[in-house]
């Protein structure tokens, strides 16, 4: 089996502006994949160009093997998406917008009837049926986008941040039905501001920043990659920094605290405290805090910034002005293609 999402140096330009960036990514069939980064970072872009609501400007892009615009219906069809936006036909009761969505996946009407009424009840908002979607509030919103991504039976559900201002109680309900459709063999990617989410859930991680991949690694694996700090209070404070072990990445001090920073807290605490009572030190507390998985986004996306605005300061202008990069062959300047268009018109996104 082909993996469930692939892209090979994928670039998406909109205008002078270079939403995607040469992005290589797969994820495999089954996988639970978090797709994380700032505002901006092209989390939407690229999964717009998945589901053919955006052209892309070069590179390549697979679902299942097949290439998102050559083959766009195989691998559109394979795909179920609650986009980020509402964007549902608000005229009709939401049964019937769940029944379209699967008639235009060519669904015959009796079963999509049925379909939709599984789905509804499958996220719990079976008793609104017949209610219009303007009726609905923000967090059963939320469950018809899911449910309506659903009643395609879709081997690659997409989520774009679906828990972005909903309720504890709601986030939790809707992380139990997707780690169920995950252990039912959907694939699932998802997008995200909520690290405990990505954390929680994910088996990988991408990280973006401006278009680009910064990394790809397991929740776990990222979280090796930062320091920890470990606090103790002494009894006395010490007259100048007290001098520790080379497993210290920088030591201050304040009062009679001072914190170390090192690479694994639990493994180093015991070493630390030896150093201190060796150079004469009453330890009187002692707390590790341990890296967050929000510290490293944060840290490497900072880094990344960093050394983007360097690069692209020495090289970037001229590299654009040479080869012409930075512009839209397709012309599209919205990044809205008839697709979207059509789709968004007909409440089928
Ligand atoms: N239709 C469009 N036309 C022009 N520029 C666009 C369009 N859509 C997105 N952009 C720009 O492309 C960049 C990437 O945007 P995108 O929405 O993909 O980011 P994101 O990571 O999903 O952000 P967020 O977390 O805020 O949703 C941004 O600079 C955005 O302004």
């Amino acid at each position: 089996m082909p993996p469930a999402i692939e892209t090979v140096d994928l670039v998406k330009n909109y205008g002078e502006l270079r939403a995607i960036r040469e992005l290589s990514l797969t994820v495999e069939e089954g996988e639970f994949f978090g797709l994380l980064g700032p505002n901006g970072a092209g989390k939407t872009t690229f999964i717009n160009t998945l589901v053919g609501l955006v052209r892309k400007s070069g590179g390549e892009a697979r679902v299942f093997g097949h290439d998102v615009e050559d083959d766009y219906q195989h691998a559109r069809n394979a795909i179920g998406l609650a986009p980020q936006e509402f964007n549902v036909d608000r005229f009709f009761p939401i049964r019937e917008v769940v029944m379209h969505k699967a008639g235009y996946h060519g669904v015959p009407e009796e079963e999509a009837a049925e379909r939709a009424e599984d789905v509804l009840k499958r996220v719990g908002i079976y008793d609104k049926r017949h209610e219009r979607f303007d009726w609905l509030s923000g967090g059963m919103k939320r469950r018809l986008l899911l449910a309506r991504a659903l009643v395609t039976d879709p081997d690659l559900l997409i989520l774009d941040e679906p828990t972005a201002g909903v309720d504890v109680q709601l986030r939790h309900d809707l992380w139990e039905l997707v780690t169920e459709l995950n252990e039912e063999g959907t694939t699932v990617l998802l997008t995200t501001h909520y690290i405990e989410e990505a954390e929680r859930l994910c088996d990988r991680v991408a990280i973006m920043n401006e278009g680009r991949k910064v990394t790809v690694a397991t929740p776990d694996d990222l979280k090796t990659r930062g320091t920890d700090t470990i606090s103790v209070r002494l009894e006395s404070p010490p007259t100048r920094t007290p001098e520790v072990g080379s497993y210290s990445h920088g030591t201050t001090m304040s009062g009679d605290r001072i914190d170390v920073r090192v690479d694994d807290g639990g493994a180093t605490a015991p070493k630390l405290l030896n150093d201190l009572e060796a150079a004469g030190h009453e330890i009187v507390d002692l707390e590790i805090a341990r890296t967050s998985l929000e510290d490293i986004f944060v840290d490497l996306t900072e880094r990344e910034d960093r050394s983007v605005t360097r690069s692209d300061a020495e090289t970037g202008k001229k590299a654009a002005s040479e080869t012409g990069e930075g512009t839209d062959e397709s012309g599209e300047t919205d990044g809205r293609s008839r697709t979207q268009e059509t789709e968004e018109r007909e409440g089928i996104a």
